[in-house]
């Protein structure tokens, strides 16, 4: 980063610099004139970012990447034009450019002192009233950005708690949350039941229609499931054709009900949209069990798997408990 000359002895002007957009050109020239002006190759990386100063980019333009101190540097990149500014907050909060900022191009930058610009806001309301400007216009990017990265993440969270084929609960979710929904049970001595269920034969269903046909069913078992519960109730897939509902609230009885209708409501689901093909159909068995006080999680789902294995045995396509 080479001194090349001043602001003075230069051929640039005030009205090229939007920092000073609307002051007195004039008295903004005198003050600026002995400010250095440097020449930066490209790639180059402003040197002295550890001062508070204010760089104004003259020709060429700069990278300025994101925060690096706060450890939420995601390679967000933001380009610095001719008559563009950064620094204003470091001269503001008087901490250094923390950011790495590097030319794009070759570029010529005039470079502020920050007692200089102190001392220009304090005679200027023009300057005063473009860096207030400048700031709101930061801190609205700033937060765009931050939304943009929330949501990012909440994609990112959905994404891990989800079962990419049938968008129910996964495995994760479950052990994350079935042990805290029964510690609230048994805190509150409120009933919750868990139906397992598993499709029928879905061996012969894959062999017989292939494998994408497998993976309709499945989808359309687990939108069955779904649409049929109340928002307070979970839907999970436990495993390959294995899913299971999570029924707070409910006692074993009422739970019982849930598993007959959407037992029945299973067999009816079509499969395929295209009704030219021939419809098969699906069934499930389905184990129910209701938490005892004292029960945890490892132990009401083994109860579940019981039942269910009694709903196979006795037929499948039906209910056991
Ligand atoms: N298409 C598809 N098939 C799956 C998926 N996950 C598991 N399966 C299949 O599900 C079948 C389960 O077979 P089994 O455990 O033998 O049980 P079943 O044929 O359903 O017989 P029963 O449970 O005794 O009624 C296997 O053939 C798996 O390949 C999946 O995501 N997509």
């Amino acid at each position: 980063m080479d001194q090349i000359g001043t602001f003075g002895a230069s051929p640039y002007q005030v009205e090229d610099l939007q920092l000073f957009a609307g002051t007195n050109a004039e008295t903004t020239a005198r003050a600026l004139a002995d400010c250095a002006i440097v020449r930066l190759p490209l790639g180059a990386r402003v040197a002295d970012s550890y001062r508070a100063r204010l760089y104004i980019v003259l020709r060429g333009a700069l990278d300025v990447e994101a925060d690096t101190s706060s450890g939420l540097n995601d390679g967000t990149v933001s380009k610095i034009l001719p008559g563009e500014s950064v620094g204003e907050q470091a001269v503001l909060d008087d901490t250094a450019n923390l950011f790495a900022i590097t030319a794009s191009e070759e570029s010529e930058l005039l470079v502020i002192e920050a007692e200089l610009v102190w001392r220009l806001i304090d005679e200027s309301n023009g300057l005063a009233r473009n860096l207030l400007r400048l700031l709101s216009f930061r801190i609205r990017a700033a937060n765009a950005l931050l939304r943009r990265r929330q949501k990012l993440g909440e994609f990112y969270r959905q994404l891990s708690l989800n079962d990419s084929l049938t968008g129910l609960y996964n495995r994760a979710w479950l052990n994350d949350m079935l042990p805290k929904m029964i510690a609230t049970a048994q805190r509150n001595g409120a009933p919750l039941s868990l139906v397992m269920i598993d499709l029928d034969h879905f061996k012969r269903f894959n062999d017989t229609h292939g494998h994408p046909a497998g993976d309709d069913a499945l989808r359309a078992a687990s939108d069955v499931v779904a649409a049929a519960l109340r928002p307070t109730d979970f839907a999970v897939r436990y495993g390959g054709e294995e899913l299971m509902v999570i029924l707070p609230d409910t006692n074993e009885q009422l739970a019982l009900m849930v598993a007959e209708r959407l037992c029945w409501r299973l067999q009816e689901a079509v499969v395929f949209g295209d009704m030219r093909l021939p419809l098969p159909h699906i069934t499930g068995s389905f184990g129910v069990a209701c938490l005892a006080p004292g029960e945890n999680e490892d132990a009401l789902v083994a109860r579940a798997d019981a039942a269910l294995y009694r709903a196979k045995q006795d037929g499948r396509n039906r209910v056991a408990v």
